[in-house]
């Protein structure tokens, strides 16, 4: 009997040491097969498990990674969360792979299924190559490009606010001014012209709430950011509080716009497009009637893309401009020997008898220098915008995985020692070649590169210099007496913007001006209003 029961003992710790030992064996398996795995990716960080590497992320994250650039080279990777992350802060790494299909997707998450994959920032595949190709042709027929009639009627749009701007400051008679509320306003502006006729005052309530829709959407999607890679967090009632937010401000969106495409149906005339709704129209008509023979929507509802296309344009292509002029402004407080330097030749170049214009361009090559290392400097889009790859794929010899977020780390291409001469200095001349000519090195990346760069570049280029220069022209820019200058630190948010300042702008002489808005900004000068 005893012995029957040890026995069946010894075979039971048989069984337990045979489970035990398969379990280890397992254990080690997969182990072994994961560490495999990681090693075809690209180095990187370890982290905790299920929370990965975000933990660790404490500065903002564009300082963080380029920290980790510094350790693990120009392709690095690591979890957060449940999502795979690859950043890239090589330069000719960024340019090989977002020259590639496999790498123009954006990243699968919670912000992606809120949106519905509508628009063009956030969309993919045919939908969003369609949407890209036709928006590029007729941005460029209104004006969108370095030569033809259109870029005059383009330049007219961005006069008729960069005027509104100045006319705003020149009221403010040298006192301490935020530029940021009519800088906003006249930027707004040039892109709502562009997008659906219209043009907003400063005091208008409609455009304040628009402006505050805009502000709020934002900020509720960075509340929301931590369900990007916690998907089961979206069950949570806090976060399912904010969806429902996000989806009440995203309807007060739709109303606004969906005003603007049914206004514009009541009036269109097919031979008469007077901005990008109306071509969108057009298409609808088109594609109804069959004259085409591949939908520009690819299924998608008709009105929620137009309404989404809107929202897209506007919030590229606004803030970044302003952001970046008011980085300007900040450096050229900190280095008035440039701001001395470009008013000469503004003066020499333009004249005191008018504003710069487009054409004077190519002649002012210190002006243009000066704007390209603005956007050096800030690098008001650190870490551009995050792409994911569309299947499994290989970099510079390291497996990705598919969905993978793919971020190019534009801030650390821009401060590199090895690409620039004290990265760390603001000096317009590293722009410059020997012979003064403007000569963009190929690691200058403000707007992206490859297949899903910024489709705005050439707009934002005219309106910087435009806003820019004419400011410049008409006023001497200070800091308030008795204040210290702007900090040259930046706010993480949407964009990298410096914090809030006030400036004094004196008018600057005007000699027998011919122009309508010089010729009464010289008449308030000379009356002794300021
Ligand atoms: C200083 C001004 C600007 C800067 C620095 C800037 C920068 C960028 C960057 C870095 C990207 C991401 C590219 C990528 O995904 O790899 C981007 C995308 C984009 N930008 Fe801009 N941008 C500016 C102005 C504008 C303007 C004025 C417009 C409006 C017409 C605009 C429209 C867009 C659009 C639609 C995209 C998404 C393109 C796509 O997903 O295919 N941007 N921009």
């Amino acid at each position: 009997m005893l012995c029957v029961r040890e026995m069946g003992l010894s075979s039971l710790v048989d069984l337990r040491t045979i489970l035990v030992f398969s379990v280890v064996c397992l254990l080690c398996k997969f182990g072994i097969e994961k560490l495999l795995k990681c090693r075809q990716y690209p180095p990187g960080p370890w982290g905790f498990p299920v929370f990965g590497y975000l933990p660790f992320i404490r500065s903002a994250a564009h300082i963080h990674f380029r920290q980790l650039a510094h350790k693990y080279g120009g392709i690095f990777s690591m979890t957060m969360g449940n999502q795979f992350i690859v950043v890239l802060s090589d330069y000719k790494i960024i340019r090989e792979a977002f020259r590639r299909e496999d790498f123009t997707y954006r990243p699968d998450n919670q912000f992606s299924s809120i949106l519905g994959g509508y628009g063009i920032v956030n969309s993919e595949g045919r939908l969003w190559k369609n949407q890209r190709k036709f928006l590029h042709d007729r941005l460029r027929r209104f004006g969108m490009t370095y030569s033809g009639k259109s870029k005059d009627q383009m330049e007219a749009r961005i006069m008729t606010e960069v005027e509104a701007f100045l006319r705003t400051l020149v009221k403010e008679k040298g006192a301490p001014t935020d530029l940021n509320p009519s800088l906003c306003t006249s930027i707004s502006n040039v892109i709502c012209s562009l997008l659906m006729s219209v043009r907003f005052q400063q005091s208008d309530a409609k455009f304040s709430k628009f402006m505050d829709l805009i502000a709020e959407g934002f900020r509720l999607f960075g509340s929301l950011s931590y369900a990007n890679f916690f998907p089961i967090m979206r069950y949570f009632p806090n976060a399912k509080s904010i969806v429902k937010k996000i989806d009440e401000n995203r309807s007060e969106m739709a109303e606004f716009f969906q005003e603007t495409v049914d206004s514009h149906r009541n009036s269109f005339d097919s031979g008469h497009m007077r901005d990008l709704v109306d071509n969108y129209l057009l298409e609808i008509e088109d594609a109804k009637s069959g004259g085409y023979e591949r939908d520009l929507f690819e299924g998608k509802e008709h009105d929620r893309q137009i309404q989404q296309i809107m929202g897209d344009l506007f919030s590229a292509g606004m803030e970044t401009i302003k952001t970046t002029i008011l980085w300007c402004i900040v450096y050229m407080i900190h280095h008035p020997e440039v701001a001395v330097k470009i008013q000469k030749e503004l003066d020499s170049v333009v004249g005191r008898s008018r504003l710069p214009q487009l054409e004077d361009r190519p002649n002012l090559p210190f002006t243009e220098a000066t704007i390209l290392e603005v956007l050096r400097i800030s690098s008001i889009v650190p870490l551009g915008t995050t792409h994911a790859t569309s299947r499994e794929t290989e970099l510079c010899g390291f497996k990705i995985p598919a969905n993978a977020h793919v971020i190019p780390l534009i801030h650390a291409v821009h401060m590199d020692p090895n690409l620039w001469d004290g990265p760390e200095q603001f000096k317009p001349q590293r722009f410059l070649s020997p012979e003064g000519k403007v000569c963009k090195p190929e690691f200058f990346l403000p707007f992206g590169v490859g297949r899903r760069m910024c489709l705005g570049d050439v707009l934002a280029r005219m309106e910087l210099f435009e806003f820019f220069a004419s400011l410049m022209h008409t006023f001497n820019v200070k800091t308030p007496e008795g204040r210290p200058p702007p900090s040259l630190k930046a706010t993480t948010g949407v964009t990298l913007t410096p914090e809030d300042f006030q400036v004094c702008l004196t008018l600057r002489p005007l000699v027998d001006s011919q122009h309508d808005f010089l010729n009464a900004a010289n008449q308030l000068r000379t009356a002794g209003s300021h």
